[in-house]
This record gives structure tokens, sequence and C-alpha cells, in this order.
């Protein structure tokens, strides 16, 4: 399978915090990998390390075979990196159809049929085109961010949290919704989940991270929950 993204010994934080410590991942072709770990532990930041949103201290990060570790957040968005962060805000007094008009925005002249294929990955979101962004639920103000960042065509998704804050019931159609888009769109995913259940149902690769370093990096099949569940315990971001 061909690597699409490869995070390579990153050392990575805030300021003069460090949060990933040597981190190396891979995304391949038609993957999904969920990122697990206890809070803390640094799994949003290796999303935001990915699109260039936090300091790198070392290492790289390579998009297709293309080094785009000095790249702005911008370009590596051109570049192919689709990101959805977990309090991606929606344009709240906006309706669904306009906030997807607005991710078209790069492709004025067929950004209508682009909405559609978006509509047709989300039949909810077409069933609420007119309503107001800010009235929609949870899930489905997930989907409408997931799906105005598939408006930027990217190659590979970078989703963080999507179960967060939401009904149990609303997580499992956010959840299928995910697979479709995978399934549909064969684009890579790497996942950040504290639902572990869930980010396992959809992955087909673990990464779990403890104290911003990698703990175990297994294919789903290999994987025994009570080893995920210790590492867990094992806790959060480095003190020192
Ligand atoms: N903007 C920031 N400035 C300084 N420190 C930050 C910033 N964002 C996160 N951190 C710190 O970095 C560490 C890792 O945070 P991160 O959000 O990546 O963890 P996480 O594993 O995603 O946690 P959770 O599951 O609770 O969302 C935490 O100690 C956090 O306080």
């Amino acid at each position: 399978m061909t690597d699409v993204l490869i995070l390579s010994n990153l050392t990575a934080g805030y300021g003069p915090v460090t949060v990933l410590d040597d981190l190396s991942l891979t995304l391949r072709a038609g993957e999904v990998v969920a990122v697990l770990g206890a809070n803390g532990s640094g799994k949003s930041t290796v999303l935001k390390t990915a699109m260039g949103l936090t300091k790198v201290r070392s290492g790289s990060i390579t998009l297709a075979g293309r080094d785009v570790t000095r790249l702005p957040a911008h370009g590596r968005a051109s570049a192919g990196l689709g990101y959805v962060p977990q309090t991606r805000n929606v344009f709240a007094d906006m309706s669904v159809a306009d906030n997807l008009r607005m991710g078209a925005y790069l492709r004025p002249r067929t950004f209508e049929q682009e909405v559609e294929k978006v509509f047709a990955l989300f039949p909810r979101l077409k069933e609420r085109r007119r309503a107001l962004a800010g009235n929609l639920s949870g899930g489905e103000r997930r989907m409408l961010a997931i799906g105005s960042t598939l408006l930027l065509n990217p190659s590979v998704l970078l989703l963080d949290e999507p179960s967060s804050d939401l009904a149990p019931a609303t997580v499992d159609l956010v959840f299928e919704a995910i697979a479709d888009v995978h399934k549909r769109l064969a684009i890579p995913i790497l996942l950040v989940e504290q639902n572990v259940t869930k980010a396992l149902t959809l992955a087909n690769r673990v990464c779990v991270l403890v104290r911003g370093r990698e703990a175990l990096d297994a294919p789903v099949a290999e994987v025994d929950t009570h080893d995920l569940h210790a590492l867990f315990l094992d806790g959060g971001v480095r003190t020192s």
C-alpha cells in the first residue's frame, strides 16, 4: 500500500511546551488509522502538527511524497490535507446549503455540483439544506463540518473527535456517515477518538499515545483491548 501521509520522528508542541516526543506515524492509501490515548496524551496535537498549527522542533511531515513540514496550514490544505477540528464552528447564521457553498468557493463554476456531491454523501444534510446551521443537531453539525472540509477536495482527512459531546445514538449516525464517506471516496482518514469502541469499528490500524510517544502501532485485528486499557491508565502528557 502507498504511504500517503508520513509523520517522521516529530517533536512538537506549543511555545516552550513539548507534547509530541519523537513520534512517527504513517497513513497509507485506503486506511483509517485511529489515534488513541488518555486525556492529554497528545492526540489532537498529532492532527494540529500534521496541519501546521504547532511548533515543530524536529522531524518531518510528508504528504503524497512531498515534504510539507515548512508549509503553513493553508498551504497544507491546498496540498490535500482536510482538517476537521473538534470544535469546528459552522456559520450558525447561514443555511446548511450556504455553509457548503462557502466551502466550495474555490471552484465557483462547479460549486452547485460539488455541493450536490456532499448532499449525496450526507442525505440528512440535504433534508436540512434550508435550515440555519445554528439550528442543527450536534450530529448534523458534525456532518456539516465534515462536508464543508470535503468541498476543499482533500486527499487525506484528519478528524478530531467526531464523537465528542454527542449522545450515543448520534455517535452511531455520525460514524456510519464517516464510514460511508471513507468507502465511497476511498479517502484515507487519521481519526483521533476518545470513544475507543467506535474508533475500533472504523479503523484498520491503531496508534496509541502515552505522554506524546507512540506506545503501540498495530492492526486492529491484533489489538488486545486489555493492553489498550493498560496503556490508557499509563496517563497523559509528560510533566518534565
Ligand atoms: N494551545 C496549547 N498551548 C499549550 N498547551 C497545550 C495547547 N493545546 C494543548 N496543550 C497541551 O498539550 C497536551 C496534549 O493536548 P492534546 O489536546 O493534544 O491531548 P489529547 O490527547 O487530544 O487530549 P484530550 O483527549 O483530552 O482531547 C495537554 O497537556 C494540553 O494541555
